[in-house]
Order: C-alpha cells, then structure tokens, then sequence
C-alpha cells in the first residue's frame, strides 16, 4: 500500500480529497497508536493535515525501513525527490498524494524539512554506525526534527502579547528550535527502544564514542549484554533524551491553543517509553517496551492540564 509506482504511470483518476483524507486516517491509525491518539485532539482541519503529513513521511520511512527497502538505490530517493517536487507544484500523482496536496495548500510550508527527511533516508542508505553524537543529530534532525517544522506550519502559533518595543521579535516568535528538539527527542526515544531490533539488521544508531565511554563494545551490544556497563550506558542516553523533552516543553505555551493539549499528549505518551525502558532494568534486547493503553489515558488529562496552565 505504501511503495511507490514502479515507472511512471499513464494519467489516471485520483480518489478525491475527502476519500484521500480517509485514507490517511486509517494508515495513520494502522501504524502509529501514539501519533493518531494525539491527532484526536485537534480541531478537524488541523487533525487531516496532519494525518496528510504522517503518510508522506511514513512512506519516506518505509523506502529505507520497510519491507522493500533492499530495492531502494539512491536512484529511487532521487525518483521520490521528483514526486515531491510535483506535490509542491500543486500536482498530486497519487491518491495518497491528493490530501497532501491540498494540505500544502492550507498550511504553507517550505519545501525544505522534506527534502532535508529524504537526505535523513539517505544517510540510512549508506551508513549504519555513527561516531559521534553530533553524527547521530544530524541523523536525528533530518530524520525527526523536519517531522517538528512540517508540523509547526499546521499547528500555528498564537500571537503573543506585545509587552514593549524591545521585545517585537517575540511578537512573531516561530518555535523552530523547539520543534526540532520534540523531533530529536523522539527519534532518541525510538533508538533506545528498538536497540535489539535494529542490532540484528546490523544497525548500531547509539553513537560509538559513547559506548566506548562506557566500556561497552560492539559484540556485546550484538550478544545483548544487559550488564552495569549497559545499564549506565542507557542511563545515559535517557537523560540526554529527555533534556530534548525539556527543551521542547517552552515552546509548547507559543502554539495555538488548540494545538497545545495534542502536543503535550505526544510528547508526554512518547517519553512514558523512556520510563518503560527503565522499569524493564533496561532490557530493549528481548522485549519491546510500549506505553500500555490504561497508562496513556491516564496521560491524557495531565497533559490537558499542563496545556492549560504551562
Ligand atoms: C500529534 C502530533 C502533533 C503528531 C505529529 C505526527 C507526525 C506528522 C508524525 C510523523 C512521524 C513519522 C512517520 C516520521 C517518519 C520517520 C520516523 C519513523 C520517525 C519516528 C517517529 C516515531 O514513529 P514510530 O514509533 O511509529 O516509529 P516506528 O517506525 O514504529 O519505529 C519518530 C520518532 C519521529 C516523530 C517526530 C515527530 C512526531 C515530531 C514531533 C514534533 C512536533 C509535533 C512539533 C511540536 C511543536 C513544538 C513547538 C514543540
Ligand atoms: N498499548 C498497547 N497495548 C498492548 N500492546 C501494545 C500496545 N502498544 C504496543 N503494543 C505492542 O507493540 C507492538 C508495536 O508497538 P509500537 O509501540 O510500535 O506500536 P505503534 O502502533 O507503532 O505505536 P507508537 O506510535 O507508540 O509507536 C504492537 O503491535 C503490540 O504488539
Ligand atoms: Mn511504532
């Protein structure tokens, strides 16, 4: 359902916008729990954008992380460059397509964090160990954070109180930055979780320098050694990770208000991971640690509240 066409395709009937819209919905709903709960909380128009926005980015993932990703050559990033191209034009070439489109049209935004995802998909193509951590941010940025900008354009800001001249900037305060940090927050947050997951593709995404500073090594990462070493070694991510919540959190109270409540909800059900994985004694070797469904509905009037309040 989510490959791309194989060679470009004779003209053909798209579904409409609304049909197209309903589409995103149900792949939204099939493949993140998390995201589609916190689109729930958006007003309609909001909640459909980004439904639109999720599926282009999901179909992004799958080239280099889904079922037919051996097939994926620079050649076929280059080919989803051009459809994004056509997208921009106005000219939707799929019936996925047809709601980004018309999205695109709702909410402007550049071009740019989505050619940034591609180069993110790229970067997978190539490589599968990161030295550093400034290796693994780029990583992240282009991966997760462009998901932060792509959303801003939907979630809008509310204009903010003019309290002198020396603060005009504030007037028209975008919260980049911390859209960014939402999206490197939850890309670290989905490293840790799926460290198993990825080391059997060979894939190591924690950055070497750290596993060296914590004495750990690349074969008992592979032999899922859950020793003090690694317990400190993850102790360490999650508190890097969670600096990325935190950093994220001021830019919450810039948002529209009805866009607050929703990213608060997926900010804080998407950090509960972090807890799991400690209550787990940091075993992400042999199980997969997810927000139970009771736990995120307790989440949901905390977040409401601090929507209110923070
Ligand atoms: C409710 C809400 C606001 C949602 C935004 C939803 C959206 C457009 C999500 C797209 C996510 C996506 C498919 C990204 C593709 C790359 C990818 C897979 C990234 C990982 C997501 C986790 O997905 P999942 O658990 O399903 O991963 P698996 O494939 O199962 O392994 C990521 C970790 C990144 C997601 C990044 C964000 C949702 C960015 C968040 C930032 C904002 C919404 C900006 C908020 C604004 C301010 C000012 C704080
Ligand atoms: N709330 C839950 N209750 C029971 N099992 C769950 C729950 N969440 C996840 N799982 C299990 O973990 C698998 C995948 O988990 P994952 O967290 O990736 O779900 P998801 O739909 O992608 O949601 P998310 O957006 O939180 O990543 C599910 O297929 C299921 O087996
Ligand atoms: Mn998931």
């Amino acid at each position: 359902m989510l490959q791309l066409p194989k060679r470009p395709q004779p003209p053909k009937m798209l579904v409409s916008v609304e049909e197209s819209y309903e589409r995103c919905r149900q792949i939204t709903q099939k493949y993140s729990k998390t995201f589609y709960l916190g689109t729930l909380l958006m007003p309609s128009e909001k909640r459909r954008a980004i439904w639109a926005i999720y599926v282009w980015c999901r179909r992004t993932d799958e080239l280099v992380d889904g079922p037919q990703a051996k097939y994926t050559t620079p050649e076929t990033l280059q080919q989803w460059q051009d459809h994004l191209q056509c997208l921009f034009k106005g000219n939707p070439i799929d019936d996925e397509d047809v709601a980004l489109v018309d999205t695109l049209q709702r909410f402007p935004v550049e071009i740019k964090p989505f050619e940034d995802m591609i180069a993110g998909q790229h970067m997978d193509l190539h490589r599968n160990r990161y030295e550093t951590f400034e290796d693994l941010k780029l990583y992240c940025y282009r991966v997760a954070g462009t998901v932060g900008l792509m959303s801003n354009a939907v979630l809008g800001v509310e204009k903010q109180p003019s309290i002198g001249p020396w603060n005009k900037q504030l007037e028209n305060y975008i919260p980049k930055e911390e859209a960014i940090a939402l999206g490197i927050a939850n890309q670290l947050t989905n490293i840790l979780r799926d460290v198993g997951e990825d080391a059997q593709r060979g894939r190591i995404y924690l950055p070497l320098e750290d596993l060296d500073r914590f004495n750990y090594t690349e074969t008992d990462l592979f032999k899922g050694v859950i020793d003090d070493r690694w317990r400190e070694l993850m102790a360490f991510q999650i508190r890097r990770a969670r600096q990325y919540y935190k950093d994220a959190e001021r830019g919450i109270r810039i948002l529209s208000r009805d866009s607050r409540w929703p990213v608060w909800a997926a900010l804080m059900l998407y950090q509960g991971i972090l807890d799991v994985i400690e209550a787990n004694d940091y075993d992400v070797f042999n199980q997969r640690a997810f927000v139970r469904t009771p736990k995120k509905m307790v989440y949901l009037p905390i977040a409401w509240l601090r929507a209110q309040v923070l």
